[in-house]
């Protein structure tokens, strides 16, 4: 089944148009980069799609629940890392984490068990009693990662995660988002606007101005001209990243 899907989205700002019949579909256990330069659109789209705004234009349906008319369900299948940290800075790693699990409802020990084992998975274990404050980066991402994991999704979005971080952490970052897909079927889509983060065998969606310029694997993407940065400055009229 379709992990996500998107038909014909559209969404304006007051008269300024964001989003143009924006079709395309993220599969379970693929990589999929939402690419565009600033102003293309993706941070609107990840805000449509955590329902931040009410989609008035176009369908989007996660593992085939409507985000119009069944949210809840649909929200359920959905982590979300944001472009900008929404992490407690004074409150502890496990703190932030339990805050989490309980605005889901979780009970406590199904909350622990989960706490433990993403901590485990991010190698962030021994910090779990420091405040976020006094976490790098690298690790606040994988605390927001760890965070988003805790309900298991089947569908994580993570918007611009990797802005900020030095190259190391952002190599980390993206392959260990590469790993949940492979390991757990997850279907993953990742904005950006840098095109060192995707690599051949990914599926990519190109937003240019608000449309959807390009879809498919990101060698066949690429395939069009002499490489994918190429194809990047043609469709979208900015220099690649
Ligand atoms: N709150 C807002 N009010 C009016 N226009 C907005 C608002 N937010 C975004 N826009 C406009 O909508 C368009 C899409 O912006 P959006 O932030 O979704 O792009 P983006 O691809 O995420 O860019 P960036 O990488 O800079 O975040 C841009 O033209 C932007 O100026």
């Amino acid at each position: 089944m379709t992990a996500l899907e998107l038909v014909d989205v559209g969404f304006s700002y007051g008269a300024r148009g964001a989003l143009k019949e924006v079709s395309f579909s993220v599969m379970p256990g693929r990589f999929t980069a939402l690419l565009g330069p600033n102003g293309a659109g993706k941070s609107t789209l990840i805000a449509l799609l955590t329902r931040l705004y009410d989609l008035h234009q176009g369908e989007i349906r996660v593992f085939g629940r409507s985000l119009r008319s069944d949210p809840r369900q649909a929200l359920r299948q959905l982590g979300v890392v944001f472009q900008q940290s929404t992490l407690d800075l004074d409150l502890s790693v496990e703190q932030n984490l339990r805050y989490h699990a309980a605005l889901h409802g979780m009970a406590r020990r199904l909350a622990n068990a989960r706490i433990d084992e993403e901590l485990e998975r991010q190698q962030l274990a021994e910090r779990r009693k420091e405040k976020v404050r006094a976490l790098n980066g690298g690790h606040r991402r994988r605390v927001e990662i760890a965070r988003a994991l805790l309900h298991q999704p089947r569908l994580l979005l993570l918007d611009e995660a990797s802005v900020g971080l030095d190259p190391a952490s952002r190599d980390a970052l993206n392959s260990h988002v590469r790993t949940l897909c492979e390991e757990r079927e997850m279907a993953v889509l990742w904005t950006t606007h840098l095109l060192d983060e995707i690599r051949a065998e990914d599926d990519l969606a190109i937003l240019s101005r608000g449309r959807l310029a390009a879809h498919g694997q990101a060698c066949e993407v690429g395939a069009a001209d002499a490489d994918l940065a190429s194809t990047f400055a043609r469709l979208t009229g900015s220099p690649s990243p």
